[in-house]
């Protein structure tokens, strides 16, 4: 699937991409390379025209005037947003057209990917002035190109979805950035804030396009672990223009605490971080988590975005805007329900992701597959072997491929559920499959026990709970333990007693009142509320994931 399936499968054709940008921003070439590369066609509006006239464009600036050249290439360019399913390379200032720009807006919103191809003024009114064919271009050259430049660049950044600069580098690489950018699979979670969830190599590239121009300063949240993509993200957003506040919190579950959050509290006030400015959340769910938490609280909430670098945080923490710290009473008990503007899931990432957390963050892919999606099910069974040995830095183009459907995937099922149902009230529930006893372990297990292992266990713990209620026959429960089994994941736990367990599950976010509320599965796929189970079954499923 391609980066605008997930989006726009129901409106109908339309390109994989459109490329903006000046005379000489190298539309041609690099849309001809990339889609050469993805065996996809390629279309110059210019040549379109051209042959569909019958005469050059010059020829039609002279001979009609540019006012019926901009009406032509308009019907074009209408059309083809319409009709063709390649990558299309406008003319420079096709998009200056009101009724082309608006129709390039109406793509943009569609999901389309339209590319502001951005490089040097100089270098490319060079470019330009080697071919004749450039109507625009003639008198006072240079003073007419630095007049156009200026004019356009704003229309250009404000209709683009993607900006690839192009400066100093050769076009192959600014084509394997498109190539990229045309790989990259997008998610819309839909509701009142709607947001796209962008899963693809270079993902992180689209970090300005995400934050948009209003916030000056931008607070940069991650651990040291993710070094070196929180360097990358950083450079990237210097080179926005933003002023970027680079904060360290401590790793995993420790950074999830009231104390972090003052600390950036007092830095946000120090360094002046208004309503308008922003916070990225970079690092595994536990980071992503506690970003969220400081900008929904920040003055009462700013923006922010997330770039997941863990898989669990990439399939599921990541995006629904469930933000939270954990307090001694329990795990996520204090936060808040807040939107995120964009989630870049660069699974360049994953390159430096240890085995162990990749296979943790199975655990939320397979409760995606239990709740609703078969196919995620499938295809963990399928490649069960190579998920498990996952080595981050030796990811086959095979592997590589399973793991960006599984992502695109899982996060669409949290779409499906988060989207009608933000704060929590039936649907989303059933996104906390496995949650209810899964919490009250990581908690006895001092955090020591990772979250996607805890729900694991967990989500065997209410297959067994339904089973002893009818729900669920015997099969299915196997079915449960040897999946997670073979993904490498753990179904039984020794830890606590049921005493304790039972009271960490009252204190559960679903539960109501004195009664304990699970999500169980009527047969797999198919998830329900099960409110106030009787004790003797909620004892029994217990002991019954006590067996090694
Ligand atoms: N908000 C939500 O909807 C939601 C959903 C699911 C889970 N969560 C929360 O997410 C947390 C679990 O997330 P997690 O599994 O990512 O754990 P984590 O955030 O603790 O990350 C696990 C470890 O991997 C490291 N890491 C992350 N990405 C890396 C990379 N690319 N390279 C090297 N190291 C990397 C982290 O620094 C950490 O040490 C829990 O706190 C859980 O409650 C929240
Ligand atoms: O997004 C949700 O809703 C979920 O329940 C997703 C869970 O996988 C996730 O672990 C979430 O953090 C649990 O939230 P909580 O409210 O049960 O703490």
């Amino acid at each position: 699937m391609n980066q605008s399936d997930r989006v726009a499968h129901d409106t109908g054709i339309m390109p994989r991409a459109v490329l903006i940008g000046m005379p000489g921003a190298g539309k041609t070439r690099i849309g001809k390379e990339a889609s050469n590369i993805l065996g996809i066609q390629f279309r110059d509006s210019d040549v379109a025209l051209e042959h569909e006239q019958g005469r050059r464009i010059a020829d039609i600036f002279q001979s009609d005037g540019e006012e019926e050249f901009r009406r032509l290439e308009c019907e074009l360019i209408v059309d083809d947003l319409e009709h063709f399913e390649g990558v299309l390379a406008l003319g420079g200032g096709a998009p200056m057209t009101k009724r082309t720009r608006r129709a390039l807006e109406r793509y943009a919103d569609r999901g389309g990917l339209l590319v502001y191809l951005d490089a040097d003024p100089e270098e490319m009114m060079e470019r330009a002035s080697r071919s004749g064919n450039r109507p625009l271009l003639a008198g006072d050259a240079h003073a007419r190109w630095m007049h156009l430049y200026e004019e356009r660049k704003p229309v250009f950044q404000a209709l683009s979805t993607r900006v690839i600069r192009t400066h100093g580098a050769p076009p192959s690489v600014a084509a394997q950035k498109l190539v990229a950018a045309l790989r990259e699979r997008r998610v819309l979670v839909a509701g009142a804030n709607p947001y796209t969830v962008r899963i693809g190599e270079g993902s992180m590239e689209g970090l300005r396009e995400t934050l948009g121009d209003e916030p000056v300063r931008v607070a940069l949240i991650h651990t040291t672990s993710v070094q070196r993509h929180s360097d990358h993200a950083r450079a990237s957003l210097r080179s926005a223009h933003y002023q970027v506040t680079d904060i360290t919190i401590p790793d995993a579950e420790a950074g999830k605490t009231i104390s972090v959050a003052n600390g950036i509290w007092e830095r946000l006030s120090k360094e002046g971080f208004t309503r308008s400015d922003a916070v990225v959340g970079l690092g595994g769910g536990a980071a992503t988590d506690l970003a969220g938490f400081v900008a929904a609280t920040w003055m009462r909430g700013i923006a922010y975005v997330n770039c997941p670098t863990s898989l669990l945080a990439m399939v599921d923490a990541s995006t629904g805007g469930k933000t939270g710290i954990n307090t001694p009473q329990g795990k996520n008990l204090v936060g808040s329900f807040h939107t995120p503007r964009g989630v870049l899931a660069d699974l360049r990432t994953l390159t430096t992701l240890p085995n162990d957390i990749f296979i943790e963050g199975l655990g939320e892919v397979a409760k995606s597959g239990f709740i609703m999606d078969g196919v995620i099910l499938d295809l963990l069974e399928d490649h069960a072997s190579q998920l498990r040995h996952f080595q981050g830095d030796a990811i086959d183009d095979g592997l590589r491929s399973v793991i960006a459907e599984l992502i695109e995937r899982t996060v669409s099922v949290k779409a499906e559920h988060v989207s009608v149902d933000l704060r929590e009230s039936g649907k989303r529930e059933f996104l906390n499959y496995g949650h209810t006893l899964g919490h009250a372990i990581e908690q006895l297990e001092h955090f020591r026990w990772r979250h996607g292992q805890a729900v694991s266990v967990g989500m065997v713990y209410a297959a067994e709970l339904a089973h002893l209620l009818g729900y669920l026959d015997a099969d299915e429960v196997d079915y449960h333990r040897e999946l997670l089994t073979s993904l490498g994941l753990r179904t039984s736990w020794d830890g606590g007693d049921f005493e304790s367990v039972l009271s960490l599950m009252h204190r559960d976010k679903k539960a109501r009142g004195n009664t304990l509320r699970f999500v169980v599965l009527d047969h797999i796929g198919h998830p329900i509320h099960l409110d106030d189970p009787p004790a003797d079954a909620v004892e029994e499923a217990f002991r019954r994931i006590r067996r090694p």
